[in-house]
């Protein structure tokens, strides 16, 4: 039976943080007995070919905090390219998010890492037809684990070079990946201007700076692919060309 991990020694991270599919698929078929759910996940998992490879169009990822941005700027880069817009956890498994959210940390970042597994082929498929956007990938899955399960601040992350750092060797990879940071003011007023109900791992986030500057930090230590950090406070209209022609020059558009 798998244990929720707490801050700890490396091993605790390596535990919570599957590498690669075969621990994902090993971790939901270890609790589908007692989470029917995992077991419908695992099901779509394994329908999904092994190794996907990405078509011939650009796969652009957006990535970073809550309320930095990311669904306002998505929505008007796909519109302008004509794109292909997807997100992580997938539409087919997000049905089931609410249930792994409830989990311990390992069981719930299995079920996050399975949907970008999942999401991959999505990816695979379509960036064979039109460029592709995403809100959200690998790393996302890979910061927040990280700030969970360390504590303090970000001396107490996993040195640079970490393993936690990379990218999974079987995950299809983007050809972009754009961080979008705020200062945590303007984001507390994003957050409140949109006045959605917060999950809990949001309002965490509100209430623990140092939690907040962990993700970040972990987003920043990402590597093959890094990302690349865009200043996302300035208006909707600002942001969106920066990114537009960060695009254009990165993907030859
Ligand atoms: N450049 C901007 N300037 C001012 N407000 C913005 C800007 N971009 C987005 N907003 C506003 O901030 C709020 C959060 O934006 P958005 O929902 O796009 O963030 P998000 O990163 O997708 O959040 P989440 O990860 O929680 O889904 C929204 O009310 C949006 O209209
Ligand atoms: N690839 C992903 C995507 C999401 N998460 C977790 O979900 C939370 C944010 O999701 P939003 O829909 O609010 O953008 C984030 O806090 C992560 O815990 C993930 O782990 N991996």
């Amino acid at each position: 039976m798998l244990r929720s991990c707490t801050a700890g020694p490396p091993g605790s991270l390596r535990l919570a943080l599957p590498a690669a599919a075969p621990a994902v698929r090993r971790r939901l078929r270890e609790c589908a007995a007692r989470i029917p759910e995992a077991g419908a996940v695992l099901d779509i998992l394994e329908k999904c070919p092994e190794r996907q490879k990405k078509g011939e169009f650009p796969v652009v990822v957006f990535e970073g905090l809550d309320a930095t941005g990311k669904t306002t700027v998505t929505q008007s880069v796909k519109d302008a390219l004509g794109a292909v817009l997807l997100r992580s956890p997938p539409a087919c498994i997000s049905q089931w998010r609410t249930i792994f959210d409830e989990e311990p940390t390992p069981i719930r970042r299995a079920f996050y890492a399975a949907g970008n597994y999942i999401l991959a082929s999505e990816i695979a498929k379509a960036s064979t037809q039109a460029p592709v956007i995403v809100d959200r990938y690998w790393h996302s899955t890979a910061a927040y684990t990280i700030a969970t399960e360390t504590d303090g601040n970000i001396q107490n992350l996993p040195p640079d070079d970490d393993a936690v750092y990379k990218w999974p060797e079987d995950l299809l990879k983007p050809d972009l990946v754009l961080l979008l940071t705020v200062s945590p003011e303007e984001r507390t007023r994003r957050l409140e201007g949109r006045g959605l109900e917060r999950t809990k791992e949001e309002a965490e986030l509100e209430a623990n700076s140092l939690f907040r500057r962990r993700i970040e930090e972990s987003y920043r230590r990402m590597v093959n692919p890094a990302c690349q950090e865009v200043d996302a406070s300035p208006s909707k209209e600002e942001v969106f060309k920066t990114v537009l022609q960060l695009i254009k020059n990165h993907c030859a558009l």
